[in-house]
């Protein structure tokens, strides 16, 4: 899935130049965010499965109202016990109606790609369920199965993705000085082709810095996955009985004074020289998760931002729209299991180098 991905990002990522080329022009700003989210969620979804749906605009939203909703901590989590809470509390009702939405677009989907089975190689995720499922194996795959792969995907994938592009986009336009640096670089690595694409990303070295330092002030999922202790421990002199749910605050540790210095700056040559990174060894820096847990689309979501903030560097120069300097930047964070900004991004781009699609 992550080699037919290239395809997909390299072709979602030129749409969205087209996009951008298309709305600039006049010194008018442009809704990035919106833009970056649907590119999260178009390439993800084309790597599950297949195609962009027709109703992408609307699993987005829906992903959006889950997260949302399942940010925080709400009084049937701290009561598990009693049962009645969660119909109380309206959520049962909620959590229902929002599966029934979605259950009835994935199964839609899946008759879709059934329908269109070709023998052209089953390239994306669902394709490759849809084929093990059909052969029969040792565990059977149900749709219900393959459904909630695809919402594992969507809802793991495409926020958390686009929340790292555009905190990224936001912090180098607040701090105009790594912007600057960024691009020159990004703009003498591809100016050899015309092209952004994967075959020289890797010559870059600045704009690696700049993600890495972006993941840790603004790691997409503040909170990584709760964990069940197995047995009686002792954290910070507070006794932890057995089972009970714990909860690491990759937010919080990443901005630690006690491990980082000017942690509230961001200063992408912090990580220049440094054995820091994110595979979940460091436990000062997590926001990919750590241990059997660790994010399992960290290649794939990482190689997704490359590619759209090294493309969007390349090709655009980016302004504050008309009458805002780059310090007043809002940077309000929106509270939802993914943490985005909470007003969209608008910037103002002006056209710097044309597409080149194909050389
Ligand atoms: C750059 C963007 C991403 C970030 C920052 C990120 C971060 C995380 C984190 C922190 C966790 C929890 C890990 C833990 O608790 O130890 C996680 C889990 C997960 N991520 Fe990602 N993720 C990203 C992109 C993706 C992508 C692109 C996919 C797949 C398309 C994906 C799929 C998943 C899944 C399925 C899980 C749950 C794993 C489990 O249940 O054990 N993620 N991610």
């Amino acid at each position: 899935m992550f080699l037919y991905s290239k395809h997909v990002r390299q072709e979602e990522t030129e749409n969205l130049v087209r996009f951008i080329i298309a709305a600039a022009g006049d010194g008018a700003a442009v809704d990035l965010s919106e833009k970056i989210h649907l590119l999260a969620y178009d390439i993800v979804t084309r790597a599950s499965v297949g195609t962009t749906t027709k109703d992408r605009v609307k699993v987005m939203h829906i992903t959006r109202r889950l997260s949302n909703f399942g940010a925080g901590f709400n009084a049937a989590d701290l009561y598990p016990s009693v049962k009645v809470l969660p119909f109380l509390t309206g959520i049962q009702f909620k959590i229902e109606k929002m599966h029934r939405e979605m259950d009835g677009m994935f199964q839609g989907i899946i008759a879709e790609a059934r329908a269109a089975k070709s023998d052209d190689g089953f390239e994306d995720l669902l394709g490759i369920l849809l084929k093990c499922q059909a052969e029969g194996s040792e565990m059977a795959i149900t749709d219900d199965g393959i459904k909630a792969v695809m919402l594992d995907m969507f809802l793991a994938g495409s926020e958390t993705t686009a929340a790292v592009i555009e905190w990224a986009m936001s912090e180098m336009l607040k701090n105009p000085l790594t912007l600057k640096k960024a691009q020159e670089e990004v703009r003498q690595v591809f100016d050899k082709t015309g092209r952004v694409d994967e075959e020289r990303i890797h010559e870059l070295k600045y704009l690696p810095l700049a993600i890495k330092e972006t993941l840790r002030i603004h790691p997409p999922l503040p909170f990584m996955m709760p964990r069940l202790n197995s047995s009686k421990c002792t954290l910070n002199g507070y006794e932890i009985p057995t089972n009970t749910r714990l909860i690491v605050h990759a937010w919080a540790l990443g901005r630690d004074p006690k491990y980082w210095p000017d942690a509230e700056q961001f200063i992408p040559e912090r990580f220049q020289g440094s054995a820091i990174d994110y595979r979940g060894n460091d436990f000062q820096y997590l926001p990919f998760g750590s241990g059997r847990r660790l994010c399992p689309g960290m290649n794939f979501g990482a190689a997704n931002a490359d590619l759209a903030l090294a493309t969007l560097l390349y090709h655009f120069d980016w302004e504050m729209p008309r009458g805002l300097r780059n310090q007043d930047l809002d940077m309000t964070e929106d509270f939802a299991i993914t943490v985005r900004r909470k007003n969209p991004l608008a910037l103002v781009p002006t056209l710097k180098r044309p597409l080149n699609v194909g050389k």
